[in-house]
């Protein structure tokens, strides 16, 4: 516990010095990302992708596509055609990471593509042209071999971090496991029963490694299956695999929770874990791929270094009691191909498989776009890694904890052309975002000492020291002198002091034994009963404990659940966040849009004044147009009026002087003729054949009061007026004239010549009506103009 909390303090301290001294330097290296191309299936197979220079290639619409695009040029750290050997693409892209791992710094190298374009191949090849995998295994035991900690010396602290024990305990460790690879063994299970799978190894190595320290690595294997995470090497006893939880350590570094760590001394080792792994994870037959990777999966290699030794007295080198230990880990990640279901025809599991994988990859593609996005323009927006597992595991990566490589695997051949194309835009993205560049981690540790176990008696608690039995005096050496009786004598009395001293002895020895025996057998019996009083409380210790693992699983099954739980929530709140971000953007636009609706709604208003204020001018300028038409009418009219007041005026006065002439020739005699009016005389009035006019009334049912102020010039037309009933007078002599009631038009005819000499009738019409007081009023209305045209003589109505 105190060692735990110096341990926290002391971290936290290092966290910040590291990243203050991180902060000063700033380095950042955007994400490395290569291109490795698939050879054709046949040479003369039609390619989509053209390389131009080790790092630009083109891509090309095939002949036969849909859609024709333009060709489009994709940059790269490097592209490796396909004549590219395993061995070169190890020594290019994973030998640097490797470099790194053994320097003490973070790295994660994946391989992105379709499914079917080489990326398990690149990672893991086959046995006799081994992948990266078995490259940096190889070269790793290769570097550290002689310089490894013995077995169990560092172990997990199970929370993402290390610790050193004590000799004794990682014996006793060492004891157990052989024990156990016995058993193993006999049952012929995994661990011994396996075969050894040994990749061909070329003996290379890294130099430049610090032989002072002592290294170990550890080997997990995992898997992400439908956005859930499995541990390859979790020993199920034949149950299935059980999902595991991402948790952040004090560092906030994301780890898997209870992940299966193995300790490996060898590449065999290694192999021996990954074939394991291989064996769990989950393939399955595709079109498009007959061993398909239906999850992504992750081989971690974690190194260890004890960084000081101290030598003991005997000039032999020690790990010292607390120091610091250097933590590097290398991820190999083979992720699941993307799939289009057009082609792959995936069908039930399959298609949920392949949903599931490009979700993961969508989220990956997300978060590279947005780490970019806030790179490029400065921005803070929320990268969602809590969409999928597997960005969440590698949130750190994409933080600074290390150097990211990406593989972009591709088959260039004409049919993967579309899924080619989300690949480059996939890799163009991620080579613009840029990482800091990892830091060694260190973490302080002291040496676990181990408690001694004392022999303790049963009964008082104290050691128990048995003291020695003496036989008693020495037997003498006995030399007889027989010729000196004497001396013989008292040579024999000390003999026999000496036996009866000794037989003393024996008799006591033998009283004592009993004693002993009768104790020794009273503290059997009391060691028996102690025995079974442990006997049965280590049966009822079992039980406690039995039940306390119940209730711990109960605690763990909650805990999983609430972080389950959590997780989910943090998911909506991103999910929320979002939302909220969008909604925010959407009223933003709103308010944008009601501002543009507002300047619109303003410039329409001075338009509609402008234009209300030009109609007015219109109006205005119609209207004094109108008016002064109207003035004209109404002169023209009153010139009219005015005429037919002249006509009525010259008329009293004709007939004033036919009444003379009437009443001259009456006083003559009857035989005088008559003066014959010429045209010309009546032409002035009425010239005009009226009665031959057309008729352009209608009214039918009216009576006529037609009033013929003169004879009408006769014309010979057939048309006349249409006045069907009609009442004709010369003159309006009477008031009754006008005011029989039958009588509702009226109509002036007068004829006279125009300018030209054509005789014009005009008809003045009007309607008589009879007023209340028992006149009548005559309006007119209406002015009706014949006109008889001939340029050859013949008059003609026009
Ligand atoms: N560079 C290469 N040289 C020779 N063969 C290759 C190469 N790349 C891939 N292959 C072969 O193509 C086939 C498919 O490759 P692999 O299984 O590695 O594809 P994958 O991208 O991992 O597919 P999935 O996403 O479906 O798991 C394998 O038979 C592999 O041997």
């Amino acid at each position: 516990m105190q060692a735990n909390k110096y341990q926290s303090k002391a971290l936290r301290r290092e966290k910040t010095t590291l990243s203050s001294s991180s902060e000063s330097e700033k380095l950042q290296d955007p994400v490395h990302v290569f291109c490795r191309l698939k050879p054709l299936k046949e040479e003369d197979d039609s390619s989509c992708i053209r390389v131009i220079s080790p790092t630009v290639l083109s891509l090309s619409t095939p002949s036969d596509n849909k859609v024709m695009r333009d060709d489009v040029q994709y940059i790269f750290k490097h592209i490796f055609t396909p004549c590219t050997s395993q061995k070169e693409i190890f020594e290019h892209i994973a030998y640097p990471l490797l470099k790194d791992l053994v320097s003490g710094k973070n790295g994660l190298l994946f391989t992105y593509g379709v499914t079917g374009s080489g990326k398990t191949y690149t990672l893991t090849g086959t046995q006799n042209d081994p992948g990266i995998m078995p490259r940096c295994i190889d070269t790793l035991f290769n570097t550290i071999g002689p310089y490894q900690a013995k077995k169990f010396i560092i172990k997990s602290d199970k929370m993402n971090g290390f610790e050193v024990q004590s000799d004794t305990d990682a014996a006793e460790a060492r004891n157990l496991e052989y024990k156990t690879n016995l058993r193993s063994l006999k049952c012929d299970k995994r661990g011994g029963g396996e075969s050894k799978h040994l990749y061909s190894n070329d003996g290379m190595t890294i130099s430049g490694i610090s032989e002072n320290n002592l290294y170990a690595v550890f080997i997990s294997y995992i898997e992400i299956y439908n956005n859930t995470v499995y541990d390859l090497l979790d020993d199920t006893n034949g149950k299935t695999l059980q999902s595991k939880i991402l948790r952040e350590d004090a560092q906030r570094n994301m780890y898997i929770n209870n992940v299966v760590e193995v300790e490996v001394k060898s590449a065999a080792d290694a192999y021996d874990l990954f074939n394991i792994g291989q064996k769990r994870k989950r393939m399955g037959h595709t079109v498009l791929n007959a061993v398909s990777s239906r999850s992504h999966s992750i081989f971690s290699i974690r190194l260890v270094q004890v960084v000081q030794q101290l030598q003991n007295s005997e000039g032999n080198l020690v790990i010292p009691e607390c120091n610091m230990l250097k933590l590097s880990q290398l991820n190999l990640v083979d992720l699941a191909g993307s799939e289009r279901c057009s082609r792959t025809k995936n069908t039930g599991i399959r298609l949920k498989e392949a949903s599931n994988i490009n979700n993961s990859l969508m989220t990956l593609r997300t978060c590279m776009e947005i780490l970019r996005d806030n790179q490029l323009n400065n921005a803070n927006r929320l990268v969602p890694y809590r969409d999928s597992r597997l960005t969440l595991l590698f949130k750190n990566y994409f933080e600074g904890e290390g150097c990211v490589h990406m593989i972009v695997c591709v088959n260039p051949a004409s049919e993967d052309y579309e899924e080619n194309l989300h690949v480059m835009k996939f890799a163009e993205i991620s080579r613009n975002v840029k990482v800091n560049k990892g830091e060694s981690r260190y973490t302080p540790y002291r040496k676990k000492v181990i408690s001694k176990t004392i022999t303790q008696t049963p009964s008082s608690g104290k050691i128990h020291v048995i003291p020695p039995l003496v036989f008693g005096p020495q037997i003498p050496s006995v030399k007889l002198d027989l010729e000196n009786i004497d001396a013989c004598d008292a040579v024999l009395t000390r003999l026999l002091k000496v036996l009866k001293a000794r037989k003393e002895n024996a008799i006591a020895f033998e009283r004592e034994l009993t004693t002993r025996e009768q104790n020794f057998r009273k503290q059997l019996i009391e060691i028996n009963q102690e025995n079974i009083i442990t006997k049965h409380e280590i049966r009822n210790m079992k039980m406690i404990l039995k039940q306390e693992k119940y209730r711990t699983h109960n605690y763990e099954t909650k805990v999983l659940d609430l972080e389950t739980a959590n997780d989910n929530l943090a998911c909506k709140a991103d999910g929320l966040q979002n939302v909220i971000r969008n909604l925010k953007c959407t009223i933003d636009e709103k308010d944008l849009k009601i501002n543009q609706n507002l300047l619109e709604k303003e410039r329409i208003r001075q338009r509609q004044v402008i234009e209300k204020e030009k109609l007015s001018q219109e109006v205005d300028e119609h209207l004094r147009r109108q008016r002064e038409e109207l003035r004209a009418q109404m002169q023209v009219k009153d010139i009219k009026l005015q005429k037919v007041k002249e006509i009525l005026e010259k008329e009293d006065i004709t007939l004033a002087q036919i009444k003379t002439e009437n009443e001259t020739q009456t006083a003559m005699g009857p035989n005088v003729p008559r003066t014959p009016r010429t045209p010309s005389h009546t032409s002035h009035h009425r010239n005009t054949a009226a009665g031959n006019s057309r008729r352009r009334s209608r009214s039918v049912g009216d009576v006529w009061l037609e009033h013929n102020v003169i004879v009408p010039t006769e014309l010979g037309t057939v048309l006349q007026p249409s006045m069907k009933k009609r009442k004709s007078v010369t003159k309006l002599s009477k008031a009754s004239d006008v005011l029989n009631p039958k009588q509702s038009k009226y109509c002036l005819i007068s004829q006279e010549p125009d300018m030209d000499g054509v005789v014009e009738t005009k008809l003045y019409k009007a309607d008589i009506i009879q007023t209340c007081g028992g006149g009548a009023q005559v309006v007119f209305n209406d002015v009706e103009t014949l006109r008889q045209e001939s340029p050859t003589g013949s008059p003609k109505k026009a």
